[in-house]
């Protein structure tokens, strides 16, 4: 599947119009009794500003003409009514629909939001952040703003066009026919026009993606910014994507605004035809002049709706753009789906991980792993050592399933790991990053990160669990021990003590596998001896890949793996490991 969001689809098929309108609606599916609701006040406002017309006509020709005052009073008040109605209705149905936007912005950022959590891996290899936020905040608040301000008016302004259209045409057809034939150009115009418009705003919204993913970018690694003095180098390409986004911005803003002059100009014709054609009917006894005003009434009914349409078209195109980025995450899949069928093999005579016939490649770039055969048995340790770029990380993200392999199969504890769900997954499988990620809250919050084992327990009853781990001297490290607060999302801590983190969050939950990737790297030696006591008393059944660099922490390792250019070479014990690269017969 491809991940990547800014991919554009070449042969996506133009929709109509309706059918644009109804996937957009569908974003609003939630609230659909309140929409409903609206819409009906909205029905009942247009169909009362459409009967305003027809009575000033009558009251015009039954009784300003022949001076009858008591029923031009009766009219007004009629009138005045009516008026005020539709303005109290208004206000309820603004109410409505500004509470009703608000719950589907709310609920889509909530869709949108756990969409993104379940997708692989691949996909945030391939998605800038700041685009992904962008997503999630801009696009949604289009969305707001279209549901909230522009929807029904857009809804109201069609039926007002369709409904004195039909006025217009039932009373007199010529004139009727006189008074649509401009909007005929209009349409034309707009139909011509609709997907340059569409374009240039979808590709506003990408830029306004990739400014937020520059911003995002720069931000993240101001450290090595500042550090290496690149202040110039992320000011220059944050410029070059300003400006993208001014030159795009600007290309929007027109398309969004060329319709409003065609509107005006087609609309104050097609008035200056109904006056003069009606005129005529007039002067030969065909109309009356109540009829006449009222007609005039209804070709500017008919009229306001398309001008009003005009500048609702740009919120309606912008909004569109918006639904395609959002709902292009929300059509996407995990294609590490779960496999349903798996007959379950004996277990662990098989081995607790085994790669068959592995080849793996990341998206868009070449093979990684070639035909990669190994089994790592239970209880022992493994270590995978070789050359920068080699391959380490790839495999063994594939054994924890960040990735599936291209062909071959892995096999935890006999069964095909893609039968295993998520949950069953991570905790069968502990993995400690090169970078560990904690997020923002206490030590303990992060060593307790998606285990729910001692997730209730008190802070005394947890301090119990981690000293009868044996892990109790590596909160030292921590000014407030488990109450030490993590801000910025682990900045506050030294890379060396969120490795400890990690390794106390892996170590707890007892893993069949825990793989440590570089993980003691940047801790001291006094405390990585201590971690390795304490990695002797991991469960006699838990299986350790560690992949190191430095030669100390690989030595007691039952079995060494050399990783180099794609290929897993099994090369025995340490001291086998050591004679076989003295005798040459592993490339390092
Ligand atoms: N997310 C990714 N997308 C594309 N290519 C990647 C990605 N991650 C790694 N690679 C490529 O895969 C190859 C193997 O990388 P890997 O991280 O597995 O090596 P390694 O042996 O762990 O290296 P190191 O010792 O530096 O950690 C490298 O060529 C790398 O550029």
């Amino acid at each position: 599947m491809n991940y990547n969001l800014n991919i554009e689809n070449e042969d996506k098929v133009k929709k109509p119009v309706y059918q644009e309108l109804k996937n957009l609606l569908s974003a609003g599916a939630a609230e659909k009794k309140n929409l409903v609701v609206a819409l009906t006040i909205m029905l009942i406002n247009t169909s009362i500003n459409l009967a305003g017309p027809l009575i000033i006509g009558y009251t015009i020709d039954h009784y300003i003409q022949t001076k009858e005052y008591n029923g031009l009073m009766m009219f007004s008040g009629i009138l005045l009514c009516m008026y005020c109605f539709v303005f109290g209705a208004s206000y309820i149905q603004t109410r409505l629909m500004g509470g009703a936007a608000q719950r589907i912005v709310f609920n889509l950022r909530n869709i949108v939001f756990n969409k993104i959590q379940e997708l692989p891996v691949t996909f945030f290899n391939q998605n800038k952040a700041g685009d992904l936020i962008s997503r999630v905040n801009t696009d949604t608040d289009r969305l707001n703003q279209f549901f909230s301000q522009a929807l029904l008016q857009f809804l109201s302004s069609i039926f007002m066009l369709i409904a004195a259209g039909s006025f217009m045409l039932i009373i007199n057809f010529k004139l009727g026919l006189v008074a649509i034939l401009p909007a005929l150009c209009i349409w034309l115009f707009v139909n011509r026009l609709s997907p340059w418009v569409r374009k240039k705003n979808a590709a506003n919204s990408k830029n306004v993606g990739l400014m937020s993913a520059e911003i995002q970018e720069s931000l993240s690694n101001f450290k090595v910014v500042v550090a290496f003095n690149r202040r110039d180098y992320f000011r220059e390409r944050f410029d070059k994507a300003n400006q993208q986004n001014y030159t795009t911005a600007i290309g929007s803003g027109i398309a969004n605004t060329v319709f409003m002059p065609v509107f005006s100009l087609f609309s104050n014709i097609a008035q200056l035809l109904v006056l003069i054609y009606g005129i005529y009917l007039i002067k030969n006894g065909g109309l009356s002049i109540g009829f006449l005003i009222s007609y005039i009434a209804y070709a500017n009914n008919f009229y306001n709706p398309i001008r009003q349409l005009a500048s609702l078209w740009a919120s309606f195109q912008t909004a569109l753009a918006s639904w395609d980025r959002i709902s292009k995450i929300l059509t996407m899949d995990n294609d590490l789906q779960v496999l349903k069928s798996e007959e379950i093999m004996s277990s662990d005579d098989r081995g607790v991980i085994e790669f068959q016939n592995v080849h793996f490649g990341y998206p868009e770039g070449k093979e990684i792993l070639h035909h990669v055969n190994f089994r790592l048995d239970k209880g022992k340790t493994y270590a995978f050592v070789g050359p920068t770029g080699g391959g380490k990380t790839t495999t063994a993200s594939i054994m924890a399933r960040l990735y599936d392999p291209l062909q071959g199969k892995v096999l935890l504890k006999g069964r095909d790991i893609r039968s295993y769900d998520a949950k069953e997954r991570a905790r069968r499988i502990g993995f400690i990053l090169q970078e560990p990620i904690l997020f923002t809250g206490t030590v303990k919050e992060n060593i307790l990160y998606g285990n729910e084992e001692y997730a209730k327990d008190s802070d005394a009853a947890f301090l119990s669990v981690i000293n009868n781990a044996g892990l109790g001297q590596l909160l030292n490290v921590f000014d407030e021990g488990l109450d030490t607060n993590v801000t910025s999302g682990g900045e506050s801590m030294s890379l060396g003590q969120r490795q400890l983190i990690a390794f106390m969050r892996a170590f707890l939950r007892k893993p069949d596998l825990l793989i440590l990737d570089e993980a003691t790297a940047n801790i001291d030696t006094v405390t990585e001896q201590l971690l390795s006591q304490i990695l002797e008393k991991l469960p006699s059944k838990t299986t350790l890949v560690i992949i190191a660099h430095r030669l100390n922490t690989i030595e007691n390792a039952d079995e060494i793996f050399f990783v180099n250019s794609g290929e897993v070479v099994q090369a025995g014990s340490f001291q086998d490991a050591i004679q076989k690269l003295i005798h040459g017969k592993i490339q390092s």
